[in-house]
């Protein structure tokens, strides 16, 4: 069994150096994961990979069957999972094309299946959902980014918002006043669900761009596109790192 898996979003639909011995094509009871899930090696290491906006891009983040993906890697085996995703960032140090490791979380979805737990086969659970980014795993990547010499935010907020819509600059003022350092529209319920299952979860957050009034002007998909690049050249190595320490 493979314990290992990464989900990668915009910006790493592939993960480059990544062997592919098997795919698996899941059906789950709660429909259809995103994309076949990968399995084969990372630097050496086994490793699951999933992208979870599929192979093509082509689930807006309200679209995608955040239960499939999830219940899918748990039937993998999967133990732990180590989400990249691309944010905006918010307060000052969030910074284009820097990496974060959030600690935190705020939850401004709506609609989204949020459990599991919900109907016949299951006792009504409320999982502890205190330190909602596994501390270890977190641990991990800050040791890794050590090891790579890549420059990281150990802590950081992670405001989850509907999309697919980027936001307002009165909607970021508000999520920077209630403590949000950086915005996304992924991490929830993706985080919840992998908590319930007994998973340990942590994001690694690559800015792509300056949130909604943090910079002049409009956000435009070329700025993104150009600091992904960037961002994620340094998280392929910082998975290198994480990958050789486990
Ligand atoms: C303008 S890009 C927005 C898109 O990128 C992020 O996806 P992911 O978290 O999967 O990397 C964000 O959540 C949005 O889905
Ligand atoms: O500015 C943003 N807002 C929400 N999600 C995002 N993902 C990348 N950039 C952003």
């Amino acid at each position: 069994m493979t314990k290992l898996a990464f989900i990668g979003g915009t910006g790493l639909t592939q993960l480059s150096g990544f062997n592919i011995s098997r795919r698996e094509t899941l059906k789950t009871p709660y429909g259809n994961p995103s994309a076949e899930f990968l399995i084969g090696e990372f630097n050496g290491h086994p490793v699951i990979f999933l992208a979870r906006h599929g192979n093509p891009h082509t689930l807006a983040p309200h679209k995608i069957n955040y239960r499939a993906n999830i219940w899918g890697l748990k039937q993998l085996g999967v133990e732990d999972i180590v989400a990249v995703a691309a944010v905006g960032g918010i307060t000052e140090a969030m910074v284009p094309a820097h990496i974060a490791f959030p600690d935190q979380l705020i939850d401004y979805t709506y609609n989204r299946i949020q459990t599991f737990f919900e109907d016949e086969n299951y006792p009504v659970t409320h999982i502890d959902f205190t330190f909602p980014y596994s501390p270890s795993l977190r641990n991990a990547l800050i040791g890794a980014a050590a090891q790579a010499g890549i420059a990281i935010s150990p802590q950081a907020t992670y405001g989850c918002t509907q999309g697919p819509r980027l936001e307002t600059i009165a909607e970021i003022a508000r999520m920077e006043r209630d403590g949000c350092d950086v915005v996304g529209m992924t991490g929830m319920p993706e985080a919840a669900l992998a908590r319930e299952l007994g998973m340990n979860y942590a994001s690694v957050s690559v800015i792509a761009n300056w949130a909604a009034g943090k910079s002049a002007g409009e956000i435009t998909m070329a700025e993104i596109e150009q600091n992904l690049h960037l961002g994620m050249a340094n998280t392929a190595q910082l998975l290198q790192a994480f990958i050789a320490g486990q």
